[in-house]
């Protein structure tokens, strides 16, 4: 569907050149009141949510379509360039991003904050984009046609929907340490956020702010680093984004610092936020909700990842680039092509930041945030947020990081209680048997989406191939497939069209697809960690949703971690699970990767709490980290496992082949 629309804009895009007419944005007179003056459904303090924008979005969308027929003045979903009409399609080869932008000419080189003029074209009034001038905050005029877009309707099955247990999200503890940590807000409205994201949040039809969200907006408003760590699905997207958009809607651009021209006479763009995610999917998804949140603000959201032509992805960039959503490899390359500089960031998110400070990505954040030009940890403020957050890594963070606040929403690393998770016994031979069997008794249930999660790129290709052999629609997602396969295998998942997704890792973290009611661990994974990402693909929102793993002697490694977690969540343990922990606290050894990460504490690791101490088992795993299960802060940290390299530079791992692979490090996925 989004694609389609892509084509249908671009489609329209052709037609208007070969018309030969003008781009301006010519509105008739009795439309441009319409469109100025649209109701917009904002986020409601009170009981009775204001959020009723559809019928009103619905009758104005009718009415513009219809004029639209006969003229140009709908919108063309692509962002306008500062100084000047620009159709600015913006189209992103994935998924839906057409967010485009503005080039970046008119910016002041001005040096404070919240001054620097922002000039749009007077007449040339661009619905959906608005701009930044004298000093303040021009909202651009509703475009219905985007809205319908980014938003979706109410019933629109491919946006998740709030679910259930949506309120219950309240009920999980938080824990927010740090020096004077600011109080949370209660609501999206006190005290407020600035009024264009309001009716934004109000368009996106979030009544009340989540847990993370009412914790990190005043975090961040009070200019402070962040370091959240709450479950998946909980909405720690909206945790970053709403903090970054009000703040910089109130106040402005952020005056070009340095030297602004690159290569050629071209200027580099040089975004204010900065978010840093490990895979193409995950960044693009980001950055197609950082679109529904900056629609008819000033600032211009950008993504770039690798995969995709690099040429296209500079020409957006060109054009506007605000609020950049990059994977690292492709951001490294594009630094080095001179096309953009980070010298004006003031702030920097990383998401799945346990995973972007892990050995794959670690060197190539390194160079990003401290070998750049990017401003210091003191300039700017850093977020970072994930699901999960073991002690050696939020050791390792503090480098990036200035008296941040750490937010635990939950127990550190826990699961949703939305997912009713079972384990089952299933020898390697037997696992495709079982496999169909669970299909065939969840088809028989009704509804919904499968996704499958295998260990190796190889296994997808063939459990995939099996499953399809046996008359189920299935598709595949893993780091050997071409950009194209990967956003085709991901629509038509998406889409229904095969309901059952095989996938590797590359689709373990942040993903948020509607409708997953099932999560299958045919390999467990040999971190818990990422059982707790890979299992997060369903339960989100507030909904509900199944999952199943396949457990046998060679999961050894994670039964302890396991049955801990299924303890803490509440879920049913079977007496055999049990049993098998039992045993290998007691001298059993245990193979696996060993990071020693401590769940125990699950907590700031400041506090003391975050875990850490003697370990269990036999440790036999490579990391040679000390840390280990269970409480206390005794054993201590022991240095960075497996000899990631701490320093970018020489050898890394970075650049060659790793901005143009999947975006994640290790390449085993
Ligand atoms: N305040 C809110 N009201 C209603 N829905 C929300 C709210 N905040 C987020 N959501 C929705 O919840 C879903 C999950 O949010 P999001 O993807 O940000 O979760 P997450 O915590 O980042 O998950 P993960 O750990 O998997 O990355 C999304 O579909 C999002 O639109």
């Amino acid at each position: 569907m989004t694609n389609a629309l892509v084509n249908d804009n671009t489609g329209l895009e052709s037609r208007f050149d070969s018309m030969n007419l003008s781009r301006s944005a010519y509105v008739p007179p009795h439309m441009r009141s319409q469109q100025r003056a649209a109701p917009s459904p904002s986020p409601s303090p009170s009981p009775a949510p204001r959020c009723v924008p559809l019928s009103s979005v619905r009758c104005s969308f009718t009415h513009l379509s219809s004029f639209s027929r006969n003229g140009w003045n709908d919108s063309r979903g692509g962002a306008p360039a500062r100084g000047g009409y620009d159709r600015g399609r913006g189209g992103n080869s994935f998924s839906t991003n057409r967010g485009g932008g503005q080039g970046w000419g008119e910016r002041s080189t001005s040096q404070n904050w919240s001054s620097t003029p922002r000039e749009q074209p007077k007449e040339n009034q661009m619905f959906g984009y608005g701009t930044w001038k004298d000093g303040k905050h021009v909202a651009g005029g509703r475009n219905m046609r985007m809205e319908k877009e980014i938003y979706g309707e109410a019933d629109d099955p491919s946006k998740q929907h709030t679910g259930i247990n949506f309120e219950k999200y309240d009920d999980i503890p938080v824990e927010a340490t740090g020096a004077d940590v600011p109080e949370p807000v209660t609501s999206f409205t006190s005290p407020p956020l600035d009024p264009v994201l309001l009716e934004n949040i109000g368009y996106a039809r979030y009544t009340t702010p989540t847990p993370v969200q009412k914790y990190s907006i005043p975090i961040v408003a009070n200019g402070r680093d962040l370091m959240a760590c709450a479950q998946t699905g909980s909405g720690k997207t909206g945790g970053f984004l709403f903090p970054i958009l009000s703040a910089s809607f109130s106040m402005g651009p952020r005056a070009v610092a340095g030297e602004s021209n690159g290569y050629g006479g071209r200027r580099r763009a040089t975004p204010t936020a900065l978010i840093l995610a490990p895979t193409r999917e995950l960044v693009s998804q980001i950055h197609d909700e950082a679109r529904k949140f900056a629609y008819r603000s000033w600032v211009r959201p950008a993504v770039v990842y690798g995969g995709a032509d690099i040429s296209q992805q500079i020409r957006l960039i060109e054009r506007g680039c605000d609020l950049l959503t990059a994977t690292p490899g492709r951001l490294v390359d594009l630094i080095e092509r001179g096309k953009i500089s980070l010298a004006n960031i003031k702030y920097l998110v990383l998401d799945e930041a346990d995973r972007m400070l892990d050995m794959g990505f670690e060197p190539q954040i390194r160079r990003i945030v401290q070998g750049e030009d990017m401003p210091g940890v003191n300039e700017r403020q850093t977020l970072m947020f994930s699901a999960t957050f073991p002690r050696d890594i939020q050791i390792l963070a503090k480098d990036f990081l200035k008296d941040y606040v750490f937010l635990s929403v939950g127990r550190v690393g826990s699961t949703s209680e939305n997912i009713t998770q079972k384990i089952e016994y299933v020898e390697d031979n037997d696992k495709r048997s079982v496999l169909l069997d669970i299909l065939n008794s969840h088809s028989a249930e009704g509804v919904g989406l499968t996704l499958v999660f295998v260990e190796t790129k190889r296994m997808a290709d063939m459990l995939s191939d099996f499953l399809i052999q046996n008359q189920w629609h299935a598709t595949s997602i893993h780091g050997d497939r071409t950009q194209r396969e990967r956003e085709t295998a991901l629509q038509t998942f998406r889409n229904g069209h095969t309901p059952i997704m095989v996938a590797t890792a590359v689709a373990a973290r942040g993903l948020d697809i509607p409708n997953v009611t099932h999560v299958v661990n045919y390999d467990l994974p040999s971190d818990i960690d990422d059982y707790v990402h890979r299992i997060g693909r369903t339960g989100r929102a507030g909904n509900t949703g199944v999952s199943t793993a396949f457990y046998n002697k060679g999961n050894k490694n994670i039964v302890k971690e396991l049955v801990e977690l299924l303890r803490e969540a509440n879920q049913e343990i079977p007496n055999w699970l049990e049993v098998s922990a039992h045993e290998s606290s007691f001298g059993g050894s245990f193979r696996g990767r060993g990071r020693g990460r401590g769940r125990g504490g699950g907590r700031d690791y400041r506090t003391g709490g975050g875990g850490g101490g003697g370990g269990y088992g036999n440790h036999s795993g490579h990391s040679g980290s000390g840390g280990g299960y269970g409480g206390g802060f005794g054993g201590g940290y022991g240095g960075r496992s497996g000899g990631a390299p701490s320093s970018y530079g020489g050898g890394g791992g970075y650049g060659g082949g790793y901005s143009g692979n999947s975006g994640g490090g290790g390449g085993w996925w």
